[in-house]
């Protein structure tokens, strides 16, 4: 059984839904239902993370985190990471049309597109004035995570987010990115890329309906070049995931949350025991 659990099956009744019987008032309700969804799926607010922006860890909390084991930190990391994907599936069940593709296409856009969406999620909270990001309830420099031994993955993350912060986008352009992020008919292994394109299609109309309607059409080509700089940071994750989980197969194979297992470890090797 998958892990993504609460995945409900296709329903043939909601193939009707269509935006194109009035394009624009279904417009504005695409871009406002994904924007309330996103809302609702973060696990903090923006404004509540700039009350916190500045408190850092002291200099004892990151001598206790850089004297964590490698397993332990990446334990630590993988946890936090599988609640926020948690979030991202919920987000990604809400977007209009996501729940009418099969199951497995639902599953095959999460597989490849959650890391996506939470590094991007992450960059709204990232302070660009010292570098930190949040992570477990304060904010923390890159030296934090030194004892997971792949300071390259750390520094790309920490340079995408630096990067995102430069675009200054609002959370409703987020909401809308993160969306078009996930409904990518171009995933491998859809099995009916057709419909996911027809989706795919409604969440790019409301992107852009929203960057015109803020006068920044500029943007969206910077958009879709950071598609392609999250799609190697997710390479680069899951080349690290299979660096360490040759380096330390019991913490991979059982410490692991089930969920990342499903989501990241290819499929059968590695760490066997996920359920199918
Ligand atoms: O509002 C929300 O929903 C947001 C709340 C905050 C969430 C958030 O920022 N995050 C959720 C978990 C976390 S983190 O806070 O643990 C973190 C980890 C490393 C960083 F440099 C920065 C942050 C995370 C965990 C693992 C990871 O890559 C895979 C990975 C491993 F697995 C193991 C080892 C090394 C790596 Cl790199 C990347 C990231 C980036 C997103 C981060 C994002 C969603």
């Amino acid at each position: 059984s998958h892990e993504l659990m609460g995945i409900h099956p296709y329903n043939p009744l909601e193939d009707t839904y269509s935006i194109y019987a009035h394009p624009l008032r279904n417009i504005d309700e695409l871009c406002a239902s994904i924007v309330r969804s996103h809302r609702e799926t973060s696990q903090c607010r923006v404004e509540e993370l700039q009350a916190l922006r500045w408190k850092l860890f002291s200099r004892e909390e990151i001598q206790a985190y850089q004297s964590k084991t490698v397993d332990e930190m990446w334990q630590h990391c993988a946890i936090q990471l599988t609640d926020a994907v948690q979030y991202v599936v919920e987000f990604a069940k809400r977007i209009p049309g996501f729940r009418m593709l099969s199951q497995n296409d639902q599953i095959a856009l999460l597989k490849t597109g959650s890391m996506e969406v939470v590094l991007v999620r992450m960059s709204r909270y990232f302070n660009t004035e010292n570098n930190t990001v949040f992570f477990d309830g304060k904010f923390a420099g890159a030296e934090v995570f030194k004892s997971l031994a792949c300071g390259d993955l750390i520094a790309a993350v920490f340079d995408f987010a630096h990067d995102m912060c430069a675009l200054k986008l609002t959370e409703q352009q987020i909401a809308l990115f993160t969306a078009l992020v996930l409904i990518n008919a171009d995933r491998p292994c859809l099995e009916d890329r057709g419909r996911v394109q027809r989706v795919q299609r409604n969440v790019e109309l409301g992107l852009t309906h929203i960057l015109h309607r803020d006068n920044q059409d500029n943007l969206l080509h910077k958009l879709y070049q950071r598609m392609a700089v999250l799609r190697s940071l997710c390479r680069l994750h899951i080349e690290k995931l299979h660096w360490f989980s040759q380096r330390y197969p019991l913490t991979a194979h059982s410490l692991f949350p089930p969920l990342y297992k499903e989501l990241f470890a290819s499929e059968g090797e590695l760490l066997p025991g996920t359920t199918h």
